[in-house]
């Protein structure tokens, strides 16, 4: 380690995610000496392998797709009449992510040197209550000081573990980072895991070409969603072909040749185990939190039981002018979420002047929108939560399929449903997912209602374009009950 004395600094922040790259620029353009400490590469999981890589290649699946479709439209390409078929390049489809990936990154990269931050890339951990200790990617270390610390490290994919996975090759074991990376289409793939980023891959996958089952422990897929909406998704994927095993389980794994293996999977309520063929597996079983390398404890930093960082709403530690910020101090875990954190520790430590109440994590709306085709866009309550918050209101629910909205079937992607859910007195909207096409899109104007006070009402009796996907709502509104 070197034996000079550190240097302090005014701000340090630790982890260059969602929150933690603007929140440097902001203190060194607030004149504060700054650090940014990243061990892999600057603007996190959301741009190098989480939502800006992903969105890109399921771009791609759904070109894939909709040449398939071609023929629904009426449109052809060589043999006419047959299915059209699609072959795919897979080098082209993974480096129109890297450029998109690249470019993202260095217009982050650009902002922070224009900014004045300084920069260090390796990995940090707490050596005190104001000091960390960096290991620097070229194999030094060094000692820095701060006056405060923002903790912003993220989540990492948990490790595979399953009996029998220590046979198989190294490039037949995939994580959501490392499936972004393949130079061929999995002939057949086995998606463990039916979270957000299991169906988001298993459908890219598929579209792609790839023979997909996903085996999934809960009862439905994306196991926080409305069980009808879950459902309608799970409909929806095995329309187009992939495998789905709910409530089940991978026991094991045996290699058959050098390139394909069985795996055992066991359902509930079934006493046979299935056996599933395969050439790779991804592992979407979840993320786990990035504090085991931070030594939190030589800083007083408390973790819950799943080593995720304990902060109040205004996102202070247990330990004193220590911050964190996005994924690690547990769901939700969006970007957008992250960004909102940065947004919270910028107005309430920097932009003082124009302070009149300290912003805080406290009631905030949380939309999200997973990138299944169609997409499936949430905002605020299920009728589960809004029945279980508000026992002595009168919840009511509206449920449309997406094949009553004239927009979704002059496009011929009529598939899905909305359900809203609503104080049926005070005509309050409490909660909105769409599973449709552009259902993202279509929360978004929902959310909106949601943030102005917009009973429902408004949204049944407003003049909506003809035909927008958005003049649904005026329709939905006659299925509550
Ligand atoms: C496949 C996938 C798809 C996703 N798609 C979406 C989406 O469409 N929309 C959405 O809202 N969210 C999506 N997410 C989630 C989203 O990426 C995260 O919520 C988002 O990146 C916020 O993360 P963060 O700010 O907490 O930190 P991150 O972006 O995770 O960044 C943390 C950074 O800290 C660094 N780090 C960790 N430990 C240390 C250490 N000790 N020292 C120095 N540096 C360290 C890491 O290298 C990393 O760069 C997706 C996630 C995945 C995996
Ligand atoms: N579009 C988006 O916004 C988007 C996309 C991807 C990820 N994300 C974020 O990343 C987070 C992590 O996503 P994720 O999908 O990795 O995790 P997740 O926790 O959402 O889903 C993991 C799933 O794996 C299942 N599972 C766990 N162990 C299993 C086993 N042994 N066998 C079979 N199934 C098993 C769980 O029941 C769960 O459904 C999400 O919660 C979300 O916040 C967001």
């Amino acid at each position: 380690m070197s034996t000079h004395s550190p240097t302090i600094y005014d701000a340090v922040v630790i982890g260059s995610g969602q929150a933690g790259t603007p929140l440097a620029s902001a203190f060194a353009n607030a004149g504060q000496k700054t650090l940014l400490i990243e061990r892999t590469h600057i603007a996190g999981c959301c741009v190098n392998e989480g939502c800006t890589p992903t969105k890109t290649l399921i771009a791609s699946g759904r070109a894939a797709y909709l040449t398939r479709r071609g023929q629904d439209y009426g449109i052809h390409t060589t043999n006419l009449m047959e299915e059209n078929r699609v072959w795919v390049d897979m080098h082209k489809v993974r480096q129109r992510k890297r450029d998109i990936v690249d470019s993202f990154r260095g217009g982050s990269e650009k902002r922070l040197k224009e900014a004045g931050v300084d920069v260090l890339m390796g990995e940090a951990s707490f050596v005190g209550a104001k000091e960390v200790k960096v290991k620097i990617n070229d194999g030094t270390e060094r000692l820095v000081e701060g006056k405060k610390f923002f903790i912003n490290v993220g989540e990492r994919p948990a490790s595979p573990s399953l009996l029998g996975i220590e046979k198989l090759g190294k490039w037949q074991v995939l994580d959501s980072t490392s499936i972004q990376e393949l130079d061929v289409v999995p002939e057949k793939l086995v998606v463990i895991g039916g979270g957000y980023v299991g169906v988001e891959f298993a459908q890219l996958m598929s579209r792609l070409g790839a023979e997909v089952t996903v085996v999934q422990r809960g009862r439905q897929l994306l196991p926080r969603e409305d069980p009808e909406i879950a459902e309608s998704l799970r409909r929806i994927l095995e329309e187009d072909g992939l495998d789905i095993r709910l409530d089940s389980e991978v026991v094991g794994v045996k290699l058959v040749d050098g390139d394909s293996f069985t795996l055992k999977v066991q359902t509930e309520g079934k006493e046979e185990r299935d056996s599933i063929k395969g050439t790779h597996i991804l592992f979407a079983a979840g993320r786990v939190p990035n504090t085991d390398f931070l030594n939190l404890k030589a800083a007083g930093i408390e973790v819950d039981a799943r080593g995720y960082i304990v902060a109040d709403e205004f996102l202070t530690t247990a330990a004193e002018n220590v911050y964190v910020l996005g994924d690690v101090k547990g769901p939700p875990a969006f970007t957008h979420i992250s960004y909102d954190d940065f947004r919270i520790i910028k107005r309430n430590l920097l932009d003082t002047k124009d302070q009149v109440t300290k912003l805080s994590t406290k009631g905030r709306l949380v939309p999200y929108v997973a990138y299944t085709d169609p997409q499936l866009g949430h905002v605020g309550l299920h009728e589960s939560e809004a029945r279980a918050k508000f026992p002595g209101r009168n919840v009511q629910t509206a449920k449309m399929p997406m094949a009553y909205v004239a927009r979704a079937l002059e496009t011929d992607e009529s598939k899905g449903l909305m359900k809203a859910v609503v104080d049926g007195d005070s005509g309050e909207i409490l909660g909105f997912t769409c599973l449709g096409i552009e259902g993202g899109e279509v929360m978004a104007v929902v959310q909106m209602a949601m943030m102005g006070d917009i009973g429902y009402q408004k949204l049944q009796d407003a003049i909506w374009a003809h035909p927008s996907l958005a003049e649904s709502l005026n329709n939905l509104w006659g299925f509550l009950s």
